[in-house]
């Protein structure tokens, strides 16, 4: 597999070694030793699978108590991840990076436990698959406004906006109080 550059630190883009032949194709989508060698020390406790209709935006999301580190990948479909360095005191606080995600790149991402992580689909339906650190704890939960102007977070999709009452009600991230962040 390949490991791919990125800017924040802790983030990890993964490109694993996809083995075709004639029926298809396989890869390892997580392997402990290797993985833990590209940076991701934590344990997993939890995996998740969302589907996602076309125009969906989901996040920025984070919690704390309990922060998750979240291994993401695309198994149908495609994506634009986003990861927000939300920790409190880090350089790049407040900086975000995106990537497209999809089932043709098969393209993963490691998001460190602190940051925020939202997604726009880019072709649906979206599936996502994503393993975390620590299990969903709903009393920590929060959300940050995807369209916070101090994020300015530069979405690829912005007309026909499908977002959760939820995450319209999120918090700019001016309004989170700094003790509900994690510290750097
Ligand atoms: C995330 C999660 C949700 N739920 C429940 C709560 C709710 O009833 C329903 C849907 O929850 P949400 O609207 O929060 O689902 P969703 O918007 O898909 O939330 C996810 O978004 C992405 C961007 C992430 O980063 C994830 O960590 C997670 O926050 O599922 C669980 O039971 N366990 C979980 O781990």
């Amino acid at each position: 597999m390949n490991v791919l550059p990125t800017r924040l630190p802790g983030l990890v883009l993964i490109e694993p070694r996809v083995l075709e032949d004639s029926r298809g194709y396989f890869f390892e989508a997580y392997q402990e030793e290797r993985y833990r060698q590209a940076g991701l020390s934590d344990a997993f406790v939890q995996d998740n699978v969302s589907i996602s209709k076309a125009g969906v935006l989901r996040g920025i999301h984070l919690q704390n108590p309990q922060p998750q580190g979240k291994l993401v990948q695309v198994l149908q479909g495609a994506v634009w991840d986003v990861a927000v360095d939300l920790r409190y005191g880090s350089a790049t606080f407040g900086q975000w990076e995106g990537f497209e995600l999809s089932v043709a790149n098969h393209h993963q991402l490691y998001i460190p436990p602190g940051f925020g992580h939202g997604f726009v689909v880019l072709q649906g339906p979206a599936m996502l698959g994503y393993k975390c650190t620590a299990a969903y704890h709903a009393a920590g939960d929060m959300t940050v406004r995807y369209d916070d102007p101090d994020l300015a977070i530069e979405w690829p999709v912005t007309e026909g906006l499908i977002v959760s009452d939820k995450d319209r009600a999120g918090m700019s991230l001016r309004e989170v109080p700094r003790e509900r962040l994690t510290l750097s």
